[in-house]
């Protein structure tokens, strides 16, 4: 007989953090949910009264919480507190590319998943499950393991592996109906009790467990699967362009063998994400690590094959505006790294709007749910050039119209559904001539854009001859 699980603790209310135990806790009411972190800023945002204040952007889940805050679901930064009253302890914290010494740029960096484990070994006086929840390299289950059983306090800790697979802007449906649940681990009685919380409403055929390499292995393997699906159309994007096929086209028909799928081709200007970049060259970091240079160099292109079309695009608005995009007014719409989210880690708009600044371009970005200080933030960060030049060349606005007007060129950088929705007769008015467009998700009708009189670029899709 597994335990019956009354109360859970999560170490880190991110992104994943968040909606996950918001879902735990609307779905299982027999379950107290404590969601902690070191960050009181967000802990408060978490809290706040209004609950379209909350820090992550999710359709669904400000009601999720709203539903369930303060009932069973609860955010605090009392973490030895929480750790101390669970008896399964969820570890979601961030794991981002080591930016120092070994691995550098390439291994994830394990610190804030290591201090965990030593708080959990410090607090913990009964036993515990402590899931592994952040996307971890395989065989950390090993160091926590080390880590927690060597406190000699008598505890034991029984260590499952439990990645999570939701993608963000569709958060709340992915975890309401998973395709699956993976559990790994090596004790039956705690894999039961992880299974027993999922039980309250995933189906039984839906929640697979395995071995706890097995799990850890296949969350690097699916995102890497999935980014290497982008990187493969983005490729034949740029094929399409040369030769006047259509890529969405070609994923259409690609797309209906039942052996390929139609799902995650869509071309784009890249992926970005905290996510696929981080996972795959953390795949290529181990696989380099056990000698394996052919299956290391294999993941690799699927980076520098993103990392060539974000160039491209940017490449392809300089030399369309005439070689030189200085002084120009380049408008972006979208900042997000995909509709539907606030989150903008390694969005490829950040990168674009980097190679166009390099060529002294003036930038007005406007996005539905990203502020102004994060953009600056995400160029800041990429020390390419002082706060204050970032300042002077990018202007971030609150209304689209704004953004265009005496606009050069407008560049879509994200899939925001309202970009459709856009008055472009008026936008072409207010635009300087001739006025480009640059669709990097091939989001707009082109032939309609070009019927007002846009110049149009579509990616992937090329000029029939
Ligand atoms: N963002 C996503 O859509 C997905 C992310 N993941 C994985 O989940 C993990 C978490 O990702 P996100 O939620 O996006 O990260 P995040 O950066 O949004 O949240 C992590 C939180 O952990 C907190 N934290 C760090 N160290 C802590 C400590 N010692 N004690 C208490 N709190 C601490 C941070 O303050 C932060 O608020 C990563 O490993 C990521 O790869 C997996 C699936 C989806
Ligand atoms: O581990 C993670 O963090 C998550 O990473 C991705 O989720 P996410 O990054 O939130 O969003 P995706 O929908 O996968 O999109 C990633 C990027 O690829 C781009 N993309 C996606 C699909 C596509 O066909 N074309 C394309 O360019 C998106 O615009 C975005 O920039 C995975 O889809 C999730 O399963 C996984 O849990």
């Amino acid at each position: 007989m597994s335990k019956k699980i009354s109360k859970i603790c999560c170490i880190g209310a991110g992104y994943v953090g968040g909606p996950t135990m918001a879902v735990i806790a609307q779905k299982c009411p027999d379950i107290e949910v404590t969601v902690v972190d070191i960050n009181a800023q967000r802990i408060a945002a978490w809290n706040d009264k209004d609950v379209n204040k909350i820090p992550v952007y999710e359709p669904g889940l400000s009601e999720v919480v709203a539903e369930a805050r303060g009932k069973n679901l609860f955010f605090s930064t009392e973490v030895d507190k929480a750790i101390d009253e669970a008896e399964m302890i969820f570890i979601s914290v961030n794991t981002p590319t080591k930016t120092y010494g070994k691995g550098k740029g390439m291994a994830a960096d394990l610190k804030y998943i290591e201090l965990c484990a030593r708080q959990i070994a410090r607090v913990a006086k009964n036993d515990k499950i402590v899931v592994e929840k952040s996307t971890l390299p395989v065989r950390t289950a090993e160091a926590l393991k080390s880590i927690l059983h060597n406190t000699g306090n008598g505890v034991n800790f029984d260590i499952l592996s439990n990645p999570e697979f939701l993608a963000e802007g569709t958060a709340i449906q992915d975890l309401y109906k998973p395709d699956r649940v993976l559990i790994g681990g090596d004790s039956p009685e705690a894999i039961q009790a992880l299974v027993d919380v999922y039980a309250c409403w995933v189906p039984n055929e839906n929640i697979l467990t395995t071995n706890v390499w097995s799990s850890e292995l296949s969350k690097l393997t699916a995102n890497a699967f999935l980014a290497q699906r982008v990187s493969s159309i983005n490729a034949l994007s740029e094929l399409c362009e040369k030769t006047g096929a259509d890529v969405n086209e070609v994923a259409r028909a690609i797309g209906t063998d039942s052996r390929i799928g139609p799902k995650f081709l869509k071309a784009s200007v890249g992926f970005g994400g905290s996510c696929f970049q981080k996972d795959i060259l953390n795949l290529v970091y181990i696989a380099k690590t056990y000698g394996l240079t052919e299956v290391a160099d294999y993941w690799e292109q699927v980076i520098l094959m993103n990392d060539h079309q974000k160039r491209r695009f940017a490449d392809n608005i300089v030399s369309t505006l005439y070689n030189t995009v200085s002084g120009k007014k380049i408008a972006f719409l979208g900042w997000a790294f995909k509709k539907d989210t606030n989150d903008t880690r390694e969005s490829a708009a950040i990168y674009v709007a980097d190679h166009l600044l390099n060529e002294q371009a003036e930038i007005v970005v406007y996005d539905p749910k990203v502020p102004e200080e994060q953009i600056y933030a995400d160029l800041d960060y990429l020390n390419t050039r002082s706060e204050k030049e970032n300042r002077n060349l990018v202007t971030v606005v609150n209304d689209p119209y704004e953004a265009v007007n005496e606009a050069h060129a407008v560049a879509v950088l994200t899939e925001w559904d309202e970009f459709k929705a856009y008055d472009w007769q008026k936008i072409y008015r207010e635009m300087l001539k001739p006025s480009f467009v640059f669709d990097g998700r091939a989001l707009l009708d082109k032939e309609q854009l070009k019927g007002i009189g846009f110049e149009m670029y579509t990616i992937g899709v090329g000029e029939e001859q």
